[in-house]
């Protein structure tokens, strides 16, 4: 029996369903999906364990022309990662029609000969039979793909079928990770991640891309079945410091606790999180303190 294993990406415009696909993929949440764009900031690997395969899933910040010094710099991580693949999917909603978007991106794919690609056509569930069909179509004419593939994360519609294909496109190969491995992330990544969506989730309409979630320390108690997390939430202004803290504090108490919820799940024990709100102004065009938050 042929072995196959390799690296994958999800391409594609802000909200096109990279992130939601990815979880649904490796099963566990292992990357922030939220209703807003942009607030996939990190290369964060998810594998995929099947008899024949082994997929390990890179997922990438969205790809778009940089405005910022921070847009750069995600440009830059995502150049790397494209490099590095041997599958690279361009994921298009089924629901909004191919824009100049979708074909900016489609075009630096060029960029990237020895990867194939695969055009996948997400959220089929949310638009008609019809529409999916003329998406395709629409898709097709972009390049001569791999496959292509119409499916949804959120049914779970041919996403096996996206696997199959996906295993069949990687080159031969012993399995690259243990099968215990479903994420390479760091804790303290992942429960940073955790902290900011559950941020994002409370504020969203006043200050979606100005949190960033940085972590001291993670100590497993040795009295007790507890783990502290110290962890500061940095925002770029007073008043967004204000805002993040809300009347009273009753805001940046609410985070805490959804967050809570969330990094107990993920280390199975009861969690006590100390959350500070910080400022570091301008962090976006700082070089310096986009260094300090490892971007
Ligand atoms: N109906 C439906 N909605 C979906 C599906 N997949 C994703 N979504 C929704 O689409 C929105 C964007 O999904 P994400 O997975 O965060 O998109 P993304 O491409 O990772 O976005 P960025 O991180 O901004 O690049 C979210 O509100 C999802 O719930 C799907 O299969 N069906």
């Amino acid at each position: 029996m042929t072995h196959r294993s390799g690296f994958v990406t999800f391409v594609g415009r802000p909200n096109a369903g990279k992130s939601t696909l990815m979880n649904a993929l490796v099963g566990e949440k292992v990357a922030i999906t939220s209703s807003k764009p942009q607030t996939t900031r990190r290369a964060i690997r998810g594998i995929v364990h099947l008899d024949e395969a082994q997929i390990v899933i890179v997922d990438t910040p969205g790809m778009h022309k940089p405005r910022t010094l921070l847009g750069k710099r995600l440009n830059a991580v995502v150049q790397t990662t494209l490099g590095d693949v041997d599958v690279i999917c361009l994921c298009v909603p089924a629901n909004e029609r191919l824009g100049p978007g979708d074909r900016y991106i489609d075009a630096q794919l060029e960029g990237f000969p020895n990867a194939r690609k695969v055009a996948i056509v997400t959220k089929v569930d949310a638009t008609s039979k019809e529409r999916v069909a003329e998406q395709l179509l629409e898709v097709a004419t972009l390049r001569e793909w791999d496959a292509v593939i119409p499916l949804s994360s959120v049914t779970g519609r041919q996403l096996d079928v996206l696997l199959d294909e996906l295993a069949q496109l990687l080159p031969e190969a012993p399995p690259l990770y243990d099968a215990e491995t479903s994420t390479e992330e760091r804790l303290s990544d992942r429960v940073a991640e955790l902290i900011r969506e559950a941020a994002l989730e409370d504020v969203r309409d006043e200050l979606p891309h100005s949190i960033i979630v940085t972590i001291d320390d993670i100590v497993a108690r040795e009295d007790k079945p507890i783990t502290d997390v110290y962890a500061n939430l940095w925002v770029e202004r007073d008043s967004q410091k204000g805002i993040v803290i809300g009347r009273g504090g009753e805001r940046l108490r609410r985070i805490g606790k959804d967050a809570r919820g969330e990094i107990e799940a993920l280390v199975g024990q009861q969690v006590h999180l100390d959350l500070r709100v910080k400022i570091a102004k301008e962090w976006q065009g700082d070089p310096k303190l986009l260094g300090r938050f490892g971007l």
